[in-house]
């Protein structure tokens, strides 16, 4: 039972325009142009070093785009990066957290870092922490918490802020079935409050079940997007897995290993 999210004027929670973005003169991203709608989980699939944490990484700020923009709920990530993420909300894949504190401090000390005081974080971390179901365990010490414990301590800091765009670059890499259900849970209830969530995965069946939309990227651009039942028709494939193997033009073997299957 989440709060709702406010709403937004803007028509996408992120646009990409013409995004290109090279290392030593090797492209990682070349010419990505998306747009992804609040209420949407977006999933973004490709091969081992396609261009998704890099892409994500711009959006984040964390990266500087050779040419191009980004924009979150139309502000530009590049010439407005204050308001941008004021928006957003970045979960990495190996989140920091201060194994010494407790659950409700780490959030408190989080609301911190983005304005809040004490008194509007500490309902706001409760709030999460039952949602997240780790108010049992308030308190006790974040080092010892299990992967999966942590991972959603780290959804709690993401949202603390009430940001309208989640970024996550691999969110269930590692979790039990348990804890990937309420992650998953989690996600749904966030985006059907009105949020917007971008994800990066490996794990097709994630993608097929969760995401309104996917987007196929593949050297750097997005080679194929929709619905997961457009991408089995646009492929004639059965399942997303074949679609997968079928757009990035991988062979079987070699895919199994990139989508981790
Ligand atoms: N900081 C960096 N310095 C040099 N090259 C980089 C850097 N970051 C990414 N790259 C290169 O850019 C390309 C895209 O990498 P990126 O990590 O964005 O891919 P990815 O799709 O997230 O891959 P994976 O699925 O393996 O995580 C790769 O060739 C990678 O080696």
């Amino acid at each position: 039972m989440s709060a709702p999210i406010p709403p937004e004027t803007e028509s996408a929670a992120l646009e990409l325009r013409d995004l290109h973005k090279s290392f030593g003169g090797k492209a990682a991203v070349s010419g990505l142009n998306l747009r992804v709608r609040p209420g949407e989980l977006y999933a973004l699939l490709g091969p081992n070093g396609a261009g998704k944490t890099t892409t994500i990484r711009i959006v984040a700020g964390l990266t500087k785009p050779d040419s191009g923009e980004a924009f979150i709920y139309g502000h530009s990530v590049q010439h407005a990066a204050q308001a941008a993420k004021q928006v957003l909300a970045y979960l990495p894949d190996d989140p920091l957290l201060y194994g010494k504190l407790s659950a409700p401090e780490y959030l408190e000390f989080v609301a911190g870092l983005w304005g809040m005081d004490a008194a509007q974080a500490a309902p706001e971390a409760e709030r999460l922490l039952k949602w997240l179901n780790l108010w049992d365990h308030r308190q006790e010490r974040v080092e010892g918490f299990s992967r999966g414990m942590k991972q959603k301590l780290a959804m709690a800091g993401a949202l603390i802020h009430r940001p309208r765009l989640l970024l996550l670059d691999e969110p269930l890499t590692g979790l039990d079935a348990a804890a990937s259900r309420q992650v998953k849970d989690a996600l749904r209830q966030y985006v059907d409050d009105g949020g917007a969530v971008v994800l990066t995965t490996h794990i097709l069946e994630v993608a097929e079940r969760m995401a309104e939309r996917i987007g196929i990227i593949a050297g750097g651009t997005l080679i194929a997007e929709g619905t997961p039942e457009e991408l089995l028709a646009r492929t004639g494939t059965a399942t997303l897995e074949d679609a997968f193997l079928s757009l990035t033009g991988l062979d079987a073997p070699q895919a199994e290993v990139v989508a981790g299957l």
